[in-house]
């Protein structure tokens, strides 16, 4: 039966005539509706938000016990979330579990972190002339936060956007993709169960050429967070003014395996995260810079590995990489594995296309300028890329337009932090690929992988305003 869901605004949840389809992604068959905004919908939820944020503001303890009790009942409805988020993801089961244990870790973290919104003291009085002065400072929130979340971690993203807005005291108008929007309506449910006050937390569903537009042209709302491709966010940077804008967005993952790093350890690992919700991550490894003197050895071992890779149906609980988001993508992936081999590339392992399946793929012979190489794959497709000298290698790594997170694999401490030196990302991981992420940590890249960090704390940091108090104080 298909399931209906409504929009949630000012604490109702909403109908309209207009309705998404939602595919299950494995099946393709429609498994869920939900209403679409239109322009009045999209303005209802900015302007309660905003009546939300300047009449009801929320002490930090409320907050955190609001908090608190949603990363409660994620775990309380972790296997319906999880069974959802595959069906309109197509992410195998075991991740998608994974996914739900990690938003409650990214909104209890939130409720923790709300009783830890503080400024500081600044010495003023250190100024020749201010003797008489104290000052220190205190953050406030920004008001709305306009949200706008991609595909590909439907809760999790989601969760690190709403969870330290309120915890910081905003109100958020959420525009999920119309990809997998449910996952996100789902989450508002457990706000609403919490007891977060009406209008705090407000989702629109709808195209990023008509919900996402509209938000991005209402100056009622104070600051954007955006994560999804670097293309879109391009667009938000031009078309938000001088208003306050977080940005997370792709990247092409770099893994350097040097010539003193545990091969077994770094093919083990590498497999494990290259083909992750079918590379469909955004610090999957793409690009791999094995060391002339291990490349065979770590080559052998890398598709021993990925044999052991169980790849097809998201539901199946053993599944490590079922589907691409659809079929049309999985498709792109394989044009541009064409074009790499017509321009001399050979897939050394995979290639096989099934539907929106595609098996896990390693090539080969590759080039910087392939779109494999250069460009965001954002498919289960790696490249291998040779090299004999190090300083070379991170040079020819830092040739990408992006910069998330990378790795490197060495037993070679000055090596380790000769790379943590100059690899250009917001995190390097040693003896580990690019695809590690806690959620308290800061996160967030350099050059087109966006600005501005997530991961409670940070993201505190970015939602609020540090407002600047002076006393000048009576001479004594
Ligand atoms: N850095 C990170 O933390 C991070 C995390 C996850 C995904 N990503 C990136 O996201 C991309 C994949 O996700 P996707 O395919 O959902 O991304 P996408 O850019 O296609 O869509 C992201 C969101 O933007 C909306 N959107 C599209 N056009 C818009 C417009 N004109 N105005 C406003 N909003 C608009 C979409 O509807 C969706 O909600 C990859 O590039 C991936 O690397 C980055
Ligand atoms: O797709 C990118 C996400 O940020 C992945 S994760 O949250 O780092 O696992």
């Amino acid at each position: 039966m298909v399931k209906s869901y409504k929009l949630y605004i000012n604490g109702e949840w909403i109908d309209t005539d207009d309705k998404l389809e939602v595919l299950n992604k494995y099946t393709q068959e429609t498994y869920a509706e939900v209403a679409k905004a239109s322009e009045k919908e999209v303005n209802q939820a900015v302007e309660a938000a905003q009546k939300a944020f300047k009449n009801n503001q929320m002490s930090p303890y409320k907050r955190y016990e609001i908090l608190k009790r949603v990363s409660e009942l994620l775990l309380e409805n972790k296997e319906e979330l999880a069974q959802n988020m595959t069906m309109e993801a197509g992410k195998p089961l075991k991740q998608t579990r994974t996914e739900i244990d990690r938003a409650s870790q990214t909104v209890e973290l939130s409720a923790e972190e709300a009783k830890r919104v503080h400024g500081e003291g600044v010495p003023v009085e250190a100024a020749p002339g201010s003797e008489n002065r104290m000052a220190f400072t205190i953050k406030v929130p920004v008001g709305v936060v306009g949200a706008i979340s991609p595909f590909n971690f439907p809760i999790n993203l989601v969760a690190h956007k709403i969870a330290p807005a309120i915890a910081a005291g905003n109100a958020v108008v959420l525009k999920p993709t119309s990809k997998t929007p449910i996952s996100a309506l789902k989450l508002a449910e457990l706000f609403e169960e919490a007891g977060l006050p009406k209008g705090f937390l407000n989702v629109v569903v709808g195209s990023g050429s008509t919900v996402g537009n509209q938000m991005m042209e209402d100056s009622r709302i104070n600051m954007y967070t955006f994560t999804g491709s670097a293309k879109v966010g391009l667009k938000l940077k031009q078309n938000t003014g001088l208003n306050k804008l977080i940005l997370e967005l792709g990247n092409n993952s770099p893994v350097i395996v040097d010539k003193e790093a545990d091969v077994d350890a770094a093919a083990a690992n590498i497999a494990a995260k290259s083909f992750a919700f079918a590379g469909q991550v955004c610090i999957s490894v793409q690009r791999i810079y094995v060391h002339e003197e291990v490349k065979e050895e770590f080559q052998n071992k890398l598709v021993d590995a990925i044999k052991d890779l169980n790849v097809g149906d998201p539901n199946d609980p053993d599944t490590d990489v079922g589907p691409m988001i659809s079929e049309e993508e999985a498709k792109r992936a394989v044009s541009w594995i064409e074009e790499a081999k017509d321009a001399g590339a050979e897939v050394f392992y995979g290639g096989e296309r099934e539907g929106a399946l595609l098996k896990p793929t390693v090539m080969t012979n590759v080039k910087n300028d392939m779109k494999v190489v250069c460009e965001e794959i954002f498919a289960p497709v790696v490249s291998m890329i040779p090299f004999s000298n190090m300083e070379e290698c991170i040079n020819e790594v830092n040739e990408s337009q992006y910069g998330l997170q990378g790795g490197i694999f060495t037993q070679n401490l000055d090596t380790a932090f000769y790379a943590a030196k100059n690899v250009e990302v917001g995190g390097l991981m040693i003896n580990d690929s690019s695809q590690y992420r806690v959620d308290l940590m800061p996160y967030g890249g350099v050059k087109s992988s966006g600005w501005g960090k997530e991961g409670p704390k940070y993201s505190i940091d970015e939602m609020t305003e540090e407002r600047l108090v002076v006393m000048n104080l009576a001479q004594k």
